[in-house]
């Protein structure tokens, strides 16, 4: 599909939405295809896609969870701190999924997804449990299935993603049923304050409310959607910001001279002798543009979701059936030539001046959320996330890239799947360079 002219179009007659799904997701179990991310347009999608907008990704309960993702960035921190007083060279993936992964289950589940220092062994057991679900999760949709592009091979299974699926689902579902439980025992003691909500209590004071248990058929949001639209929001938060940052860091470490602007942006800023806070984050201009930049080059995931036309329509001159699967590439699109000057450089100047990069799916020059009704629900959070980490990593360490290694030289391959990470995984030194007692 090419740029932005075809884009608006779709958007515009909204005659794309999902209407496929990646059938081995779902063909063994009815759970994604019953919540936000793959399931068909439909009264189900409707209903979950309503609460997610209206009651989930609210500026109150965004601001609400301030401190939680201010705990886990604190978290990231001292993790990182921990490495270098090792000796040890820093996996910038694992440190960003740690975060991300953490934060998400607080935000979602309640609960953390890595133990503590200070966990029980039964607590370690069930974070290494949740670790082992998610990461085969995540293997599973990246990988590709040569099935889904020749069906009727599917029998041979090639490469047993299929068999692993089938063995994955009943895991999780116990594991929402245990989640699921635990919130139900909690909701019996009484009322939950809106501020103590996490997204779950969210969920299931939709599915209790009158309204709801009135409704018949289709209309109806059950259990099983509960659960589905659960797994959506936690999966649908770990993985793309981690990728975005870790390409962020990577840019900087190989332009010094960026890193070096931002660092002096954010000690103007922020000084030396605090953390970055969130409420920093508008008075730092050259940052966003640095985001923004990198959301440019290295869209999380380069090809949206699978969409599917849902009736027979015409743009610009070609013909859609019914029912066509579309890949979106908004990689191209942010790379074009059409639209951007040195499309292939990094340069965040770009959006220096003027007012910030719109991510949001109205300038179709970049995409990197999608646009139209099931672009993604959480830009506001992901691209503060982005800003956050980033801002935080910058100011309170010095990176460089191990002994022998040049910046010029950093691999900068790009692996394909759902999300496209970078190969070979970004392996830094690192410094504190703000006031010791921050780091205690
Ligand atoms: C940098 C961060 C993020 C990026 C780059 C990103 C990107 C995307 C993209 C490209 C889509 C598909 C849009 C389409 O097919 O048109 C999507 C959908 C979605 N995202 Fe995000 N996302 C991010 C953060 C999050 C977070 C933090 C959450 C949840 C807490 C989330 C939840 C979802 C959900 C539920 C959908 C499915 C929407 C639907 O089909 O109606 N995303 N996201």
């Amino acid at each position: 599909m090419v740029p932005s002219r075809s884009s608006t179009s779709i958007s515009q007659h909204h005659i794309c939405d999902r209407g496929h799904v990646d059938e081995r997701l779902i063909s063994d179990s009815a759970c994604l295809s019953l919540g936000i991310g793959f399931s068909p347009y439909g009264p189900n999608w409707r209903q979950l896609r309503k609460i997610v907008n209206e009651e989930i990704f609210t500026e109150k309960r965004m601001e609400a969870s301030t401190e939680i993702r201010k705990q886990e960035l604190h978290h990231m921190i001292r993790s990182i701190t921990h490495h270098v007083q090792q000796g040890k060279l820093v996996t910038f993936k694992m440190e960003g999924m740690a975060f991300t992964a953490n934060m998400m289950a607080r935000l979602v589940l309640n609960r953390r997804f890595t133990a503590g220092i200070n966990s029980t062994a039964e607590e370690v057991d069930k974070a290494k449990h949740f670790a082992y679900l998610v990461r085969e999760l995540f293997e599973l949709e990246g990988m590709l299935v040569i099935a889904d592009y020749v069906p009727w091979l599917r029998f041979l299974d090639i490469g047993g993603a299929e068999k692993r699926m089938k063995a994955l689902f009943p895991l999780f579902h116990e594991f929402l049923n245990q989640i699921i439980a635990e919130h139900e025992v909690k909701r019996q003691k009484g009322p939950i304050a809106e501020e103590d909500e996490d997204m779950v209590d969210v969920l299931l004071n939709a599915m209790n409310r009158k309204e709801n248990q009135d409704k018949v058929g289709d209309e109806y949001l059950d259990m099983d959607n509960v659960k589905a639209a659960i797994m959506d929001l936690f999966v649908g938060g770990v993985d793309t910001p981690n990728v975005l940052i870790e390409w962020t860091m990577a840019e900087l470490i190989r332009n010094p001279p960026l890193l070096r602007k931002l660092k002096e942006e954010l000690d103007s800023v922020v000084g030396k002798d605090r953390f970055v806070e969130e409420t920093d984050i508008p008075k730092l201009k050259y940052l966003r543009a640095v985001v923004g930049e990198a959301f440019r080059l290295h869209p999380a995931a380069p090809l949206l979701a699978p969409h599917a036309s849902l009736k027979d329509s015409e743009v610009e001159g070609y013909h859609f059936p019914a029912g066509t699967i579309l890949y979106i590439n908004t990689y191209a699109i942010s790379r074009s030539p059409e639209s951007w000057e040195r499309p292939l450089e990094f340069d965040p100047e770009r959006f220096m001046s003027g007012p910030d990069v719109d991510v949001s799916g109205r300038d179709f020059r970049i995409l990197p959320f999608g646009s139209g009704r099931r672009r993604c629900p959480a830009i506001n959070m992901g691209v503060l996330l982005s800003r956050f980490v980033i801002a935080s990593m910058v100011h309170a360490f010095d990176w460089s890239l191990p002994e022998g290694q040049i910046p010029e030289e950093l691999d900068m391959t790009e692996v394909s799947g759902l999300t496209v990470p970078l190969a070979k995984a970004l392996e830094l030194q690192a410094k504190p360079r703000l006031a010791p007692y921050l780091y205690i």
